[in-house]
């Protein structure tokens, strides 16, 4: 059986422990069964920004004229040639990973599914291999509600809606998540009339001032159906027809393509651990302790497969993480996570670090909260911003942020204060030490912490 230092199955998060162990001579066999760079790279974060990078220019082209701007439209796309430059760009920057691990004596690539057949046994393409570590970075997949009907009609998921190379005339998006927006925006600003059928409430997962003035902006541009379940499909003839239910009535939604995004589901169905001590818990996750360690030595998993975040930041983190901890200081190290942040790519952007308003609640955490729209600064003017804010918690007792919450243009590149400030564990006083470029979009969040300092003050 061929044995080498370190193993990985997964081409996401994964590829952290593949290069850089080899680097300082360990022996790493990397194995994926898909096409390498994993979610994020193929069918994930970066072609989905790709797309939408040239709708958020329509998005705000469309608003042109609120700037005495007379853009001429009707605003188009050529949507096949921009799928095919997308699909294009991916596809090299995945295909370039190969000869760097051919060039690798330390690195053996098998492009094909490993399945365990004991602890530290795995089977790939009939070969038996182990190592010392292996790392499970197996990520997820869509996962697809059981709606009578659906099954067998070519609905779309973000792995097919990413390479769709003809813009549907109407389409209709199940879920009101992060992929189901993203998306759903993105075609609705290249012309598809989109119908966005959400069971519950948008985004919510985010602070509640954030889901109610994302659903009050959003709703303005965009056919938002909140409150609605989906109770039947059927396909013919090339159309699609939903059967919607909501508590006042039920009817038929139309549509000629339909995304569904429901969230996703952990790929450790692939990896036969029933073969091992690797528990998982109810929905598949596999469990690890605050050392990346699964229950079966030697054995660590990391990213979307251990269901902590669902982040490519997050899984570098993790990956990074481990190598030093394992193989740069050798030393077992717990893991303790700086904020995560994450941002929603839609128009507006949602983006946040730290707890929401109703976590500090439920922890029974003092705070106070500051909200400053972003009209009330001199570039939210310029820009003629309307529902727009930053959002921070604050503690009274250590002035530190706890949170940070902000709906608004750039506010995935706005965020990153915050992330700095909490990561730093600096203060209020802190943020507001600092002169800020005027008038730049920065001085939104330093009015919303001037805000948090009055209401500190007089409190
Ligand atoms: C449409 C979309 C947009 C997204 N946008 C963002 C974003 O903007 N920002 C962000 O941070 N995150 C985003 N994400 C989430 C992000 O892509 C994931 O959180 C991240 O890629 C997870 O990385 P991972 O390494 O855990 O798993 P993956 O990247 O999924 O890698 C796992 C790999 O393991 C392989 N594999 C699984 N089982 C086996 C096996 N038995 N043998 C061999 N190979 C196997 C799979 O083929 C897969 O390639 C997005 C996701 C989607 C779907
Ligand atoms: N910008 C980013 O960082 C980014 C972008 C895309 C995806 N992602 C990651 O990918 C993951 C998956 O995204 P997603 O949008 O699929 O999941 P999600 O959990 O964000 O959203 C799923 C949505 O589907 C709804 N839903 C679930 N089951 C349903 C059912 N049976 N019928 C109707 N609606 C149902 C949920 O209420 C929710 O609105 C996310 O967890 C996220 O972390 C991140």
């Amino acid at each position: 059986m061929k044995k080498y230092d370190i193993l990985v199955i997964g081409s996401g998060g994964g590829t952290k422990l593949v290069t850089p162990p080899s680097k300082l001579g360990y022996k790493v066999a990397i194995l994926e069964k898909d096409r390498l760079g994993g979610t994020c790279l193929n069918r994930g974060c970066i072609p989905s920004k790709m797309l939408i990078h040239p709708a958020e220019i329509l998005a705000q082209a469309k608003d042109a004229s609120k700037f005495q701007l007379g853009i001429p439209g009707p605003f188009s796309v050529d949507f096949k040639t921009l799928v095919e430059r997308v699909s294009a760009t991916v596809d090299a920057d995945s295909d370039s990973i190969i000869p760097a691990y051919e060039k690798n004596p330390n690195i053996d690539f098998y492009p094909h599914e490993g399945r365990f057949v004991e602890n530290k046994v795995v089977k790939v393409n009939g070969e038996l291999i182990t190592a010392d570590r292996i790392f499970i970075a197996a990520g997820c997949r869509p996962s697809i509600p059981n709606i009578p009907g659906l099954a067998g009609t070519p609905y779309m998921t973000s792995r097919e809606a990413l390479r769709r190379t003809e813009l549907p005339k109407r389409l209709l998006v199940i879920g009101g998540g992060y992929i189901g927006l993203e998306l759903g925006f993105a075609y609705s600003a290249f012309g598809s009339k989109t119908t966005f059928i959400v069971r519950n409430r948008m985004l919510s997962h985010e602070d509640k001032d954030i889901v109610d003035g994302f659903e009050k902006a959003f709703s303005k541009r965009e056919d938002v159906r909140l409150g609605t379940e989906v109770k039947k499909v059927d396909y013919k003839d090339g159309i699609f027809r939903l059967e919607c239910k909501n508590p006042s009535e039920t009817y038929i939604l139309e549509g000629d393509a339909l995304l569904v995004a429901t969230g996703i589901k952990p790929n450790t169905d692939w990896l036969d651990l029933q073969h091992t001590d690797i528990q998982t818990d109810e929905k598949g996750y596999i469990k690890t302790n605050e050392y990346f360690e699964t229950t079966a030595d030697g054995v660590y998993a990391l990213g979307d497969t251990i269901g902590r975040y669902f982040f490519r930041h997050s899984v570098n983190f993790e990956g990074e993480f481990l190598f030093n901890s394992l193989y740069v200081d050798k030393r077992r190290t717990p893991v303790e996570y700086p904020p995560v942040p994450h941002s929603v790519f839609t128009h507006p952007q949602v983006a946040a670090v730290g707890k929401t308003e109703q976590q500090l609640k439920e922890e029974g955490t003092e705070y106070i909260s500051a909200i400053n729209p972003y009209s009330s600064s001199a570039t939210g003017m310029a820009r003629l911003s309307e529902d727009q804010f930053v959002k921070i918690l604050v503690s009274p007792k250590t002035r530190k942020v706890l949170g940070a919450h902000i709906l608004g243009d750039e506010a995935s590149n706005l965020i990153h204060l915050f992330i700095l400030l909490m990561t730093m564990g600096g203060t209020l006083d802190d943020l507001l030490k600092m002169i800020y470029v005027h008038p730049a979009l920065p001085e939104i969040a330093r009015n919303a912490a001037r805000k948090a300092r009055e209401i500190l003050s007089s409190s």
